[in-house]
């Protein structure tokens, strides 16, 4: 086979992976999702070796311990979830929430909206963020005020297009001053090769000197996304997490890991830890 035919038909087998993975999202159900992962016995903030305190801890430190700052922060892959940016919307006036579906920019308006009719009561983690920032719990409609005056607007994205906001325009030139994104990248790419592609696409939307707070799975082989919705994730090590920050250009400042205990491993999805990220673009 020559070259240029060979190149075409591994074109044409990467279209049909990420077909396959929009077709798994097809059947994504954010009230499914949130009842999973936000609720106990994951979001359980009475233990002491939850996840939540560890993981609201890690975003906390990372955005208020001085070298992280500036206008502009987007939130990639936002899911139906906020509590992401809970630290973020005190450091940055404008904030980008993004996701791929519909269903989960819509979950996110009726939260925003302020309706009282989002799916997840996020009382709870407002009232950790308050502590953790040496304020009374009860100033978490204060936060919640705080966040949606900062979200500017809640957008599409495609992590595996070179350009993956159709409304970049929307950015500073030069890009973020500050990227989050949790559960994202592993959860939609069919292998490493294009996690490692996805994670070069969003850095393109960050400035050089801008940071970058990303939160995933390790060990995860695929995660329940709603009843009867299996949806695969390319299983990670620490390691092939800081080879691909690297081959990526990125200087890591720090990386914490999490190990779920056992009876947080719910059959939702065979994630055996978490990875907590805070890298520099140079
Ligand atoms: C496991 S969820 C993570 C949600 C949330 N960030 C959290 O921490 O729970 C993965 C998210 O990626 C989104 N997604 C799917 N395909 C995507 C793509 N090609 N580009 C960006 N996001 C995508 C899904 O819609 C979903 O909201
Ligand atoms: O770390 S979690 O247990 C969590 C939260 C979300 C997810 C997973 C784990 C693993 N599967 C992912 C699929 F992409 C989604 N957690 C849930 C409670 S709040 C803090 C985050």
């Amino acid at each position: 086979m020559d070259r240029d035919v060979k190149k075409e038909k591994e074109g044409n087998e990467r279209e049909k992976d990420i077909e396959a993975m929009v077709a798994c999202y097809q059947g994504f159900d954010p009230v499914a999702y949130l009842q999973y992962n936000y609720t106990p016995p994951r979001a359980d903030f009475d233990r002491p070796d939850s996840i939540v305190p560890w993981k609201l801890g890690c975003l906390h430190r990372a955005f208020t311990e001085g070298d992280v700052g500036g206008k502009v922060l987007v939130d990639v892959g936002s899911g139906p979830t906020i509590y992401q940016v809970l630290s973020g919307c005190e450091v940055f006036d404008t904030l980008f929430l993004t996701d791929f579906l519909e269903v989960n920019r819509q979950e996110l308006r009726r939260w925003l909206g302020g309706e009282g009719c989002s799916s997840l009561d996020w009382t709870p983690y407002l009232q950790h963020v308050c502590k953790l920032e040496g304020r009374s719990p009860s100033a978490w409609s204060e936060k919640a005020a705080r966040l949606r005056s900062v979200v500017s607007d809640i957008l599409p994205i495609d992590v595996h297009r070179s350009s993956p906001l159709q409304s970049s325009a929307k950015l500073p030139g030069a890009g973020a001053d500050c990227l989050v994104s949790c559960f994202c990248l592993e959860s939609v790419s069919p292998d490493l090769t294009f996690f490692n592609r996805a994670l070069g696409h969003i850095g393109g939307l960050l400035r050089p000197g801008g940071h970058l707070l990303l939160i995933g799975a390790l060990g995860e082989s695929y995660y329940m996304g709603g009843r009867g919705v299996r949806i695969p994730v390319v299983p990670l090590d620490e390691a092939q997490v800081c080879a691909s920050l690297k081959a990526c250009g990125y200087t890591l400042v720090r990386l914490e890991v999490y190990t779920l205990p056992q009876d947080m491993r719910v059959g939702v999805d065979d994630v055996t830890g978490v990875f907590f990220v805070k890298a520099r673009k140079p």
